[in-house]
Formats: C-alpha cells, structure tokens, sequence
C-alpha cells in the first residue's frame, strides 16, 4: 500500500467532531480547494446535486433568529437558541440540490449529496479545522428553508460547524477503534 493511501486510513481513523472553535476559519480559497477534492464522490448520472452556503459573521445571527422563529419560540428560549449557530465563525449550510429524474431517484441524489458532505468534513479535519455536523429540529422548517432561499427541490442535511483548534499541537486521545465485525456480514 502506498505511503499516501496509508495516510488517508490515519486520517479517517483519527476525525473527530470537536465543538470548542477560536475564531479563525478557512477562506472562501481555501474552501473551494477542499471542495474540489471532496466533490470526488460516486454520483450516478454525474447530476452534482448538492450545493454549500458559507455563513459568516451576521449570516449566523440571521440563521440563529430562523431556527428560533422555525421551532416558534420566543422569549429566553428564542434567544438561546439563536445563540447556537455563533458557537463557530464558520457554517458551511449542505444543500441537496435534487434534479427530477426518472433513472436517479431522490436517495441516491441524497446519498451523492451526505458523501460530499461527509468528505469535507474529513478533509476540514485532515487539514487542522475543527468541522461539527450538527442539524436539529428546526433544521427542515419553512423558516430555516426562506433564510436558506432554499429551492421547491431542494433540502438542508444540517451545517458542519467550522472553526480553528484551541490548541492545534495537542494530540487528542487515540479514540477507540471502531467495532465492525458485526456489521460486515457475508451471504
Ligand atoms: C446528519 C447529521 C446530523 C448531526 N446532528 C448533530 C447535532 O445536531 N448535534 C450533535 O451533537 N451531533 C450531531 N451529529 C453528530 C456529530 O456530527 C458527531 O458525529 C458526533 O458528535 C460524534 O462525534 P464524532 O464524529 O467525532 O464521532 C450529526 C451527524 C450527522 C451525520
């Protein structure tokens, strides 16, 4: 196995979802490199049916008052909750963009869309960020979607939190291994 296939394992094996951030987050440059590499996905018909919105800054405060204003709250509750998306400088908001087709049904366009996902939170992480995928209940609301200015085909899979390492030299405590035996069967 070459050297750089092995590091693709140590990378996998070690991602972890950290919540604590500093402020400091990739730029837009830096992001569509990763992207570039993390569109790499299986996608049947090649239809790319996904799509990330950076929110940055007062973005999160316009995102925090659409969750709170999704779920219907007010008060206390209201505010608390449209703290949450400013608990990182960076939300990178994941679109499944779905194309109406009668050979790619929408879940293997939503399976293109969670790899695509899925890989720049693995390559935000490989190259030092911290990257939380986080959703909630408000997540699918009409008012999250208006604030997304979310298209009739598409939906949100949540947002990955990103943000910089408190402390990028300390080495995280080797995670366990994880078990697969049982779900790797043979018929
Ligand atoms: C679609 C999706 C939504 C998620 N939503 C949340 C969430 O809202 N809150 C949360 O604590 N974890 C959520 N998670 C799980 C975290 O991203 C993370 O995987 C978990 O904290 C375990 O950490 P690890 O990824 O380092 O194993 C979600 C994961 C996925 C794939």
């Amino acid at each position: 196995m070459s050297a750089e296939r092995t590091d693709l394992v140590a990378a996998l094996a070690a991602r972890r979802a950290r919540s604590k951030t500093t402020d400091d987050a990739p730029g837009r440059d830096e992001l569509l490199r990763l992207l570039a590499a993390a569109a790499n996905v299986a996608d049947h018909s090649e239809y790319e049916p996904w799509r990330v919105v950076e929110l940055r800054g007062e973005a999160r405060s316009g995102l925090g008052a659409a969750l709170a204003e999704g779920l219907g709250l007010v008060g206390d509750k209201a505010s608390s909750t449209a703290r949450k998306p400013l608990r990182a400088p960076l939300l990178l908001a994941l679109v499944v963009s779905r194309r109406p087709s009668p050979k790619v049904p929408a879940w293997e366009q939503e399976a293109t869309a969670a790899g695509v996902a899925h890989n720049l939170g693995l390559l935000l992480d490989a190259e030092g960020w911290n990257a939380f995928w986080r959703t909630g209940l408000a997540t699918r609301t009409d008012a999250v979607r208006r604030f997304h200015r979310l298209g009739d085909h598409e939906d949100l899979l949540g947002w990955l939190y990103v943000g910089g390492r408190p402390d990028p030299d300390r080495m995280d405590k080797p995670r366990k291994p994880r078990r697969v035996d049982g779900r790797l069967t043979a018929l």
